[in-house]
């Protein structure tokens, strides 16, 4: 499995979890610029999930590893992201699936997921390789975490 050390993330809450998956995923990127990569293809993307809090919750879970693979890979893998028409959109570059938009997206999803819970643990960045050369990682500003 996977055991890669990722960017690391200054913070001070007491708690901090990382979570990893592997997702088989196929994707177009829908603008000239993107050369053949507008055409659909496939990649094992890599992805790092870090989030944070001072408290626990009554499982002794910061959250459940399990609910965040639910979110994340339970909707990707195995799937063409271009159809994910709720996550990305063919026409608002803002929302075509490059690596950028995947790690902004997964991390508006698990935050809104995190925002429900009475303990408010935070996601702190989110990692994604799309290729044995090719990451991002995005970390949401200081206000908003
Ligand atoms: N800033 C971005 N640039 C590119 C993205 C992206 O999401 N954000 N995506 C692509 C393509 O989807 C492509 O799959 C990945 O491109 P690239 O890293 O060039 O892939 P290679 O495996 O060919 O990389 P090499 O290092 O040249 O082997 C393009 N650009
Ligand atoms: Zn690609």
């Amino acid at each position: 499995m996977m055991h890669q050390l990722y960017p690391q993330v200054a913070h001070h809450y007491r708690y901090e979890l990382n979570k990893d998956m592997q997702i088989a995923a196929a994707h177009f990127i829908p603008h000239e610029a993107a050369g053949r990569c507008a055409n659909v293809h496939g990649h094992t993307y890599i992805v790092n999930v870090t989030v944070a809090g001072d408290e626990l919750d009554e499982s002794g879970f910061l959250v459940n590893f399990q609910t965040l693979k639910k979110l994340v890979h339970g909707k990707l893998d195995h799937t063409l992201l271009n159809d994910h028409t709720d996550w990305f959109d063919r026409y608002d570059p803002n929302r075509f699936p490059t690596t950028e938009v995947v790690a902004r997206t997964i991390y508006e999803i698990v935050q809104g997921y995190l925002d429900a819970l009475p303990h408010k643990p935070k996601c702190l960045q989110v990692f994604v390789r799309e290729s044995p050369t090719s990451y991002v990682v995005y970390r949401p500003k200081a206000g908003e975490r």
